[in-house]
């Protein structure tokens, strides 16, 4: 199972947290309090390897503005993390995960009927847009064909207390974290190794049972 971390704002943390084995590193553009410019995740792209996955999350923002900063920045995904509808996702130009919150099953379907490379699921918005540290009933996506969880990124209020828990129960393709890996308001190493160590060891027990 893979792993991101999002709202990486510094070169050292995002040359660390890529060291540290995540797969994909979240740069956020919307407003927040873990934004950054396009010019500031350029310079920490510019020193991520290759093989990590560069995602920059976006609310609501305009096509040309975003294919603008994917572009500029050198990332491998946009995640639309806003209102955005189908007739915006035909037409965007780069990759593209897109975000739902997620309160019922009807969010669910409606989830798996966009036509996104990949679908993000979060709790639904609160106090902001995504962020907010909040987990979701995943219980509403028992029921779910192997392909369709292949499709899915898991988020909302995932840290290395319940990771494990997550993984086992909706296995995903990914999982992604942000507010449980600070501390005052800052992402904090120690917390990023812990997740993203449980989310590996979590993967490899699951590939024990599933071959026991
Ligand atoms: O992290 C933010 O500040 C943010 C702002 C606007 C849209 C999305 C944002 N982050 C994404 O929210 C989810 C859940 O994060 P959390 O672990 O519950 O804090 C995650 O996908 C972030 O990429």
């Amino acid at each position: 199972m893979k792993v991101k971390v999002c709202g990486i704002t510094d070169v050292e943390t995002a040359k660390r947290t890529a060291a540290l084995g995540a797969d994909a590193i979240g740069f956020v553009f919307a407003k927040s309090k873990r934004q950054i410019s396009p010019e500031a995740a350029r310079e920490i792209i510019a020193g991520l390897p290759a093989g990590v996955l560069k995602v920059g999350v976006f609310v609501n923002e305009s096509r040309e503005r975003v294919e603008e900063i994917v572009r500029v920045c050198g990332l491998d995904y946009a995640q639309l993390h806003g209102d955005e509808d189908e007739a915006y996702a035909q037409e965007l130009q780069v990759p593209f995960i897109k975000a739902f919150g997620v309160g019922s099953t009807a969010d669910v379907e409606a989830a798996l009927r966009y036509p996104a490379d990949y679908i993000l699921l979060d709790s639904p918005k609160g106090a902001y847009q995504g962020g907010n540290g909040k987990k979701f009933d995943w219980s509403l996506l028992d029921g779910l064909s192997g392909e369709e969880r292949g499709r899915i990124i898991l988020a909302g209020g995932l840290g290395a207390e319940n990771v494990a828990e997550a993984a086992r129960w909706v296995q995903p393709y990914m999982v992604d974290a942000s507010s449980s890996l600070e501390t005052d308001g800052k992402k904090d190493l120690s917390k990023i190794q812990t997740f993203i160590e449980t989310v590996k060891e979590s993967h490899n027990d699951n590939l024990h049972v599933s071959r026991s």
